[in-house]
C-alpha cells in the first residue's frame, strides 16, 4: 500500500485517491520572471517522479502546472529592462518549455494566468458574494477572520505570525491579502467589477486547479516555502468558496536544493540557472542525481555531485547497453544453472524492494539502491553470458525507468550493422597492418560516442 506524507496531518497516511483509478494533481509551476534554475527543477522532478510512479501503479493521473505570468515581479523586472511585462513573461516561458521537454516532465495542462482572468473574476465575485472578501479602493481583499481554519496547514496559530504582504491602508487586517490588485499608473490592467487591476498570486491557483480538477482533488505540490502563506491562502479561499474540507486531500512537499546550506532562491543571488546545468550534463544525469535524494530532504547543490551522478551513472548505462545486446544477439538456454536460478529468484525479491521503497513516500534513495543491486547481478550475467539472467535483469530495470527515464535506449534503429562493418574493415586494416587508417576508424567512432574494446584479435564495440 503506497504511503505519503501529508503536511496537512503531518503524518504518513495510506494513499486513497477521491475516484480510484484518477489522480488529480495539481503543482505550484513557475513565475516567469526570470531563468529556471536547477531547484524548480528539483521540485518539478519529484513531481514528475511522484507521477510517473502513481502511473506504474495503475493511476490515470491528470497533471497541472500552472504558469504565473503576471505578477509584480515581472513587472518590476519589465521595468528594468525596459520591455514589456508581455515580452518579458513569453521569453521565460519559453524557455521553461523548452526545459521541462529536455528533462521528460510533461504535465497534461500549463495553464497561465492571463488566459484565466474571467475565471479569476468569478471567483472573486463568488467570495465576495459569500461574505469572505471585502472590496477598498486598493482592491479585493480576503477576509482571513471570516473562515475559521486558517493556519491548518502551516501551524501557525498565532495571528501576529500571519501577517503578509505590504502593509496597505485599507487591509482590515494585516493578515488578509490580495485577491484583486487595483492597477498603479503604467502598471498592466484587466477590466473587473472592482477596478481594473489584475490578479493576486494566490487566487490563481485555487482557480486554475479547480477549474481542471474540480473543487476537491487529491494530491497538491509545490516546495515548502509555498505552505505558508500561499497553501494556506489558497485552502482558504477555496474551502471558503465551495464549502468544502478537506478542499485538498494530500498535501506533498518538497523540500529545498540548497547551496551550501541555503536554499537557491533569485532573490539570495545564487542561482545556477537550468540552461547552464543542461549544457553541461545530459538531462538523464539530472534527474538521476536529483532523484538519488528523497524528495522531502533537502539537497545540496555542486559541481562535484554531478559530475559523480555522472560516473555513476554511464556506469550503469553501460550494464543496461551490455544487457540490451545480450538478450537482443543471443538466444535462450534452456536450462539454467543454479546460479541463475538463484539469481533470477533474486531480481524478483530486489523488485519488491523497489516497490517497498516506492510504496514509503516515493523513496527513491532506496529505489535506486534497489536498481544497482540488480546492476550488480547484471554484471555477473555479462559475464557469464547468461541471457536468462541478463533478460529478468533488464525486464525489472526497465520497469524502475518508466518512474526515473535515464536508461532510453540510445540505438539509433538500423546503424548497428554499419558499425559492425566499419569494425569489421578496422580488423582486417590491422591484420594488413595499417596502423594509421585503424588508429583513424577507432578515434573518428569514439567521437561519435563507440567505444572499441581489443580482446586479442577480436573487437567489441559499444556506445559510450
Ligand atoms: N531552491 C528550491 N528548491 C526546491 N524547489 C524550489 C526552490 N525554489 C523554488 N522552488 C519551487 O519551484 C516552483 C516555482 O517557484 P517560483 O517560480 O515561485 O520560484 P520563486 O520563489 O520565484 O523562485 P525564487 O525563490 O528563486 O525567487 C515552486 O513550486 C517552488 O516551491
Ligand atoms: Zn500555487
Amino acid at each position: 500500500m503506497l504511503k505519503v506524507f501529508n503536511t496537512l496531518t503531518r503524518r504518513l497516511e495510506d494513499f486513497k485517491p477521491l475516484e480510484p483509478p484518477l489522480v488529480r494533481m495539481y503543482v505550484c509551476g513557475p513565475t516567469v520572471y526570470d531563468h529556471s534554475h536547477i531547484g524548480h527543477a528539483r521540485t518539478w522532478v519529484a513531481f514528475d517522479i511522484i507521477k510517473k510512479y502513481l502511473r506504474l501503479k495503475g493511476y490515470n493521473v491528470i497533471h497541472v502546472q500552472n504558469i504565473t505570468d503576471i505578477d509584480d515581479k515581472i513587472i518590476n523586472r519589465a521595468r528594468e529592462l525596459g520591455v514589456s511585462w508581455k515580452e518579458v513573461a513569453d521569453t521565460y516561458t519559453n524557455e521553461y518549455f523548452e526545459l521541462m521537454k529536455k528533462l521528460k516532465v510533461f504535465p497534461t495542462v500549463h495553464p497561465r494566468v492571463t488566459d484565466h482572468i474571467d475565471d479569476i473574476i468569478e471567483f472573486v465575485q463568488d467570495l465576495v458574494d459569500k461574505g469572505y472578501a471585502y472590496v477598498t479602493q486598493s482592491g479585493v481583499y480576503f477576509d482571513v477572520d471570516k473562515y475559521p481554519y486558517y493556519g491548518q496547514l502551516s501551524g501557525i496559530k498565532d495571528k501576529k505570525m500571519w501577517s503578509q504582504e505590504e502593509f496597505v491602508k485599507d487591509k482590515k487586517n494585516p493578515y488578509d491579502f490580495a485577491l484583486w490588485k487595483c492597477a498603479k499608473p503604467g502598471e498592466p490592467w484587466w477590466d473587473s467589477p472592482w477596478c481594473k487591476g489584475r490578479p493576486g498570486w494566490h487566487i490563481e491557483c485555487s482557480t486554475m486547479s479547480s477549474k481542471y480538477l474540480g473543487k476537491q482533488f487529491d494530491v497538491h505540490g509545490g516546495a515548502r516555502d509555498l505552505i505558508f502563506p500561499h497553501h494556506e491562502n489558497e485552502i482558504a479561499q477555496s474551502e471558503a468558496r465551495f464549502g468544502v474540507r478537506p478542499w485538498v486531500k494530500y498535501w506533498l512537499h518538497s523540500g529545498y536544493l540548497t547551496v551550501k546550506g541555503e536554499k537557491m532562491s533569485k532573490s539570495l543571488g545564487n542561482i545556477v540557472p537550468l540552461k547552464d546545468v543542461l549544457k553541461s550534463f545530459e538531462p538523464e544525469v539530472v534527474r538521476y542525481w536529483l532523484s538519488s535524494a528523497h524528495y522531502r530532504t533537502e539537497l545540496d547543490f555542486s559541481w562535484e555531485r554531478l559530475e559523480e551522478a555522472k560516473r555513476s551513472l554511464t556506469r550503469m548505462r553501460m550494464t543496461v547497453d551490455e544487457l540490451r545486446k545480450i538478450v537482443k544477439k543471443e538466444s535462450p538456454k534452456g536450462k539454467l544453472d543454479e546460479w541463475e536460478i538463484k539469481a533470477i529468484y533474486e531480481v524478483s525479491k530486489i523488485r519488491n524492494e523497489f516497490y517497498d521503497a516506492m510504496d514509503n513516500d516515493f523513496n527513491t534513495p532506496e529505489a535506486w539502491a534497489a536498481v544497482r543491486e540488480a546492476l550488480r547481478l547484471g554484471n555477473k550475467a555479462i559475464e557469464e553470458g547468461s541471457w536468462e539472467v541478463s533478460l529478468a535483469v533488464l525486464e525489472f530495470v526497465n520497469e524502475a525507468d518508466k518512474v526515473f527515464e535515464v536508461f532510453e535506449e540510445r540505438v539509433h534503429e538500423g546503424v548497428e550493422p554499419f558499425i559492425d562493418l566499419l569494425v569489421e574493415v578496422r580488423s582486417k586494416l590491422r591484420e594488413m597492418k595499417q596502423w594509421e587508417l585503424a588508429d583513424y576508424i577507432r578515434s573518428k567512432l569514439d567521437e561519435l560516442g563507440v567505444k572499441l574494446l581489443d580482446k586479442g584479435k577480436e573487437t567489441e564495440w559499444r556506445f559510450a
